[in-house]
């Protein structure tokens, strides 16, 4: 939090300013008192005129540096605010596929909002209370000793006692409080799944089902919340009998000064406004430091996501891939138990074509993810043009391909922005990309044509519009790699053979197409069909070569013509 708070140096100071001017004028008060209290028991009437015409002053301007103070605070915390979830952000967009990919997507926006609202509550609120707090504290002190020195010596010795709070419930507030940040991450993970298999529900009366289960996480939740709030009860309570006993101690001693002639009347009365410019300031600073102390856990989270850097990947190398790819020894596992990729070497060159074909399950998109500079964690090689891809700079890297789901992600923008992704083209670019994807048509009778918002991850359009989408995407591009992992399934058979023939017959384009889609017409075209089993390649060829030799992949095409 320091770091955010040091980047906003100059403000932090003005606002501390305007803090000390209003927090002063409360202090001020007390001697006010005396002095009123004495003049009027002394008869005084030319000192009382003087003490209201100053008063008239000092409460105006009392007034305007309070509001200034409350608006510089305020500006501050929306600025702290700003900078925290900016960097939160592009550290969560820092990271690699990998490891974004390692978490659930609502845990990153838990932080982004539960985690962030959580600071802004237990910590710079807090923060600007105890700094004002502490402000009154220290000038009520030195107020107070101009009084009495030993009435102040007693007050010191309770505030030593109230010093043990924050050590009795800090450590048990921050527990908690972590408790409660994990409980609405896993909360957050769940509405979220729950919301987005909205169809599924539906369709299968899972609202009975999905109510309890929301219900039990909603109610694990309020739990963990619970919990932080009784830590937080009782410190309040014990703060407030501390808090207290300072009055008292100022009240009775004071009255016995007196009643020993001492001190005067206007001094017990200054003393004891005084007293609650020690008490209460006390109370808010003991309440607050345990809280502030909680957030520690929800803070290192989130400058964990802001300083995130890659272990996997750390190459700087332009990639160039102007000759092959090739994979040598490749192996792979997800979670080290089982097997996925097992000893893989191929090599795609440069504007070739290829087809990678098997069963369910067998690898092939984990192969094509690795090729592409999804995963860093494998045995074996793969190489750029002969640079080994850990030399690389893995933005670049990625950069250098574009792959085509069957699921495509578009955003809640119009066709045009989904294509351009907010990059310029020329009209001659996207005209092209709009004829080769098959789109052109379809955007032709839409009253808003290429404008026509998409709506939530392209809710409005059809699973093959979706794809066709995401096909202009890339060749607007014109990445040096394409890769469709059954990339054009959703597509009608007519629409999805012009747009892979058009794809086989560009020059300059190197194809990766996953399929499990049979056709011997569009096989054929491709430089090379590449049959994998159980993560591993068994042949590799031609079409027509592959079934004269009469294998597995003979088997496999014949048994998925026949089905
Ligand atoms: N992110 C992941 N974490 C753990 N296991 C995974 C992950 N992705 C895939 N797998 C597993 O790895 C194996 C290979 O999956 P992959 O998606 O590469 O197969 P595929 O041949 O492309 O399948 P399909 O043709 O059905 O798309 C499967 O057993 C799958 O369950």
């Amino acid at each position: 939090m320091k770091h955010y708070l040091k980047q906003n140096k100059l403000f932090m100071f003005f606002t501390i300013l305007f803090t000390a001017f209003s927090s002063l004028s409360y202090v001020f008060m007390a001697i006010l008192l005396q002095k009123l209290l004495d003049a009027v028991i002394q008869n005084n009437m030319s000192e009382f005129r003087r003490i209201v015409c100053f008063s008239i002053l000092y409460f105006s301007l009392m007034g305007l540096f309070a509001f200034i103070q409350s608006l510089l605070t305020k500006k501050l915390i929306c600025r702290v605010i700003k900078s925290v979830r900016t960097s939160t952000f592009s550290g969560i967009l820092h990271h690699t596929m990998e490891d974004f990919t390692k978490k659930n997507t609502a845990d990153y926006l838990s932080a982004m909002t539960n985690d962030i609202k959580i600071l802004e509550e237990n910590y710079l609120l807090p923060l600007f209370e105890v700094i004002q707090y502490t402000i009154i504290f220290g000038a009520s002190l030195v107020v107070m000793i101009y009084f009495d020195f030993i009435v102040t010596a007693c007050v010191i010795v309770c505030i030593l006692c109230m010093l043990l709070i924050p050590g009795l419930f800090g450590k048990i507030l921050e527990n908690r409080q972590s408790e409660y940040s994990k409980a609405l991450s896993k909360f957050t993970i769940k509405v979220k799944d729950f919301l987005s298999g909205f169809e599924v529900m539906k369709s299968y009366r899972l609202k009975a089902y999905i109510l309890s289960s929301f219900g039990q996480n909603n109610e694990e939740t309020i739990r963990a919340k619970y919990a932080a709030d009784k830590v937080m009860a009782a410190n309040e309570a014990v703060s407030m009998i501390l808090s207290l006993s300072v009055q008292i101690v100022v009240l009775f001693l004071s009255a016995y000064f007196i009643l020993i002639g001492r001190i005067t009347a206007g001094a017990l009365l200054g003393m004891i406004q005084v007293s609650s410019n020690l008490a209460n300031p006390l109370l808010m600073i003991f309440n607050n430091l345990p809280k502030m102390k909680s957030i520690e856990p929800i803070a290192e989270h989130l400058n964990q996501l802001r300083d995130y850097t890659s272990t996997s990947f750390n190459g700087t190398l332009s990639p160039v891939f102007n000759q092959t790819i090739s994979a040598e020894h490749l192996s792979f596992s997800y979670d080290k138990a089982v097997p996925v990729l097992t000893d893989i070497s191929l090599e795609i060159q440069k504007n070739k074509k290829y087809a990678i074909v098997g069963k369910s399950g067998c690898g092939k998109s984990t192969l094509v993810k690795l090729l592409t500079g999804y995963y860093a964690d494998y045995e074996g090689r793969i190489q750029y043009d002969g640079n080994d891809i850990h030399t690389l700079d893995i933005g670049q890297t990625l950069a250098l391909s574009s792959t085509i789901h069957q699921n495509v992600y578009l955003f809640d923008e119009s066709i045009y922005d989904n294509i351009c992704l907010h990059q310029s083209f020329t009209q001659e670019q996207l005209e092209y990309a709009l004829q080769a994807s098959g789109l052109s048509a379809f955007i032709h009778n839409l009253p808003e044509g290429i404008k026509s918002p998409v709506g939530e991850n392209g809710s409005s359009l059809s699973g093959g519009q979706k794809q066709r989408i995401a096909v202009a995407r890339a060749l607007i591009r014109k990445k040096p790699l394409l890769i469709l992992d059954e990339g054009t399934s959703a597509i009608d058979m007519q629409t999805a053979y012009d747009i892979e023939s058009h794809l086989l017959h560009k020059k300059d384009l190197t194809l990766l197409t996953i399929t499990h889609h049979m056709s011997s017409d569009i096989l054929k075209l491709y430089d090379e069909i590449i049959y994998m089993e159980n993560g591993q390649i068994t042949e590799k060829g031609r079409f027509e070569d592959l079934i004269k030799d009469n294998k597995q992949f003979c088997s496999f095409f014949h048994a998925k013509i026949n089905c």
